[in-house]
């Protein structure tokens, strides 16, 4: 939490104004920083100076892995943070590719779960990561990318956490999470719950024990609508002490996060925060 709050803070005494074309909003903007999650000692990412929706955040995850493209499938898991880009950005309206009420085009885990080749076909590459790890091997590249510059042109948003790279230390595993693109106020208070939480399960999948996360930020902004309320309402808040979230331990193979996970299969114990606070959203 005191990560979260010193970058915060830090964009208020550092960050530079840019303009953004995509949202026609100026946003507060700093590069480069870096937080850390220690999985393994249970420390929880969640945002306790307002209510978080953490289960929102473990929905879009989960869809991410599922490879889901469409915002109602999100809305079926237990978020609707899908809904804007998918139905009310007008470029994203225009575009061919777009195949109706609720689609998000080849993003997230529609690229990472059917990666296509160049030579035709394409690659799952979770199942060969979850494969891989399994068998306590680390090939130095079990990475689940998102991120395909050829596909931007029929998804509605390029992806912002585009690549998880995981890795083996004997029996402990890591996951190095980077992030192109940040919303502080609004996406990393789900982005940092999003990146424990995979590190957490594919942990949990593959008999691994789950060490560090390491969350790379590139682009962290606050856009102008959003800066009087951090400034004087969130950071004028004390942070409580961090919850705790507990996992199914029945989950145990990626078939499983496939077919029957719900957000009944994560808890949150002891948690305890300031009131809502509703940040403005940009489309
Ligand atoms: N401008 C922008 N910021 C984002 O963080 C973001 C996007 N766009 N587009 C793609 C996804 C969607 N994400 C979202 C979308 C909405 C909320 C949001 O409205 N959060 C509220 C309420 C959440 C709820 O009720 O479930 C919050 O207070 O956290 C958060 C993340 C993260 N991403
Ligand atoms: O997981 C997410 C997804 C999106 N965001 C934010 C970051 C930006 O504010 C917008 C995306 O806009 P781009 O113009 O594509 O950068 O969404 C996030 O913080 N976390």
């Amino acid at each position: 939490m005191k990560q979260y709050l010193d970058l915060c803070q830090r964009i208020l005494d550092e960050g530079v104004w840019v303009d953004n074309e995509r949202t026609g909003k100026r946003c507060l903007t700093v590069i480069n920083a870096d937080l850390t999650y220690n999985v393994g000692a249970g420390e929880f990412p969640l945002v306790t100076t307002r209510k978080s929706y953490w289960k929102s955040a473990i929905a879009e995850i989960l869809g991410y892995l599922r490879g889901y493209d469409n915002a109602a499938d999100f809305r079926q898991l237990g978020t609707k943070t899908w809904d804007a880009n998918a139905n009310e950005n007008q470029v994203w309206l225009n575009n061919p590719y777009r195949k109706g009420e609720d689609d998000m085009g080849l993003c997230y885990g529609a690229i990472g779960r059917n990666f296509p080749k160049p030579d035709g076909g394409s690659i799952d590459l979770l199942k060969q990561i979850v494969h891989d790890l399994k068998r306590g091997v680390d090939n130095r590249g079990e990475i689940l990318t998102f991120y395909h510059p050829g596909a931007f042109h029929m998804a509605c948003l390029r992806p912002c956490m585009y690549s998880h790279h995981f890795s083996l230390l004997g029996e402990t595993l890591y996951l190095n999470s980077t992030q192109r693109s940040c919303d502080v106020p609004l996406g990393l208070n789900f982005n940092m719950v999003q990146v424990y939480v995979l590190l957490a399960l594919v942990a949990q999948i593959t008999g691994k024990k789950a060490g560090y996360a390491y969350h790379k930020l590139v682009n962290s902004h606050i856009y102008e609508d959003q800066l009087a309320p951090m400034r004087d309402v969130q950071l004028k808040r004390e942070p409580f002490e961090p919850p705790r979230l507990k996992i199914n331990p029945d989950i145990k193979t990626l078939e499983d996060i496939e077919t029957w996970v719900t957000m009944d299969d994560f808890e949150v114990e002891g948690y305890e925060c300031h009131d809502a606070i509703q940040y403005p959203f940009s489309v």
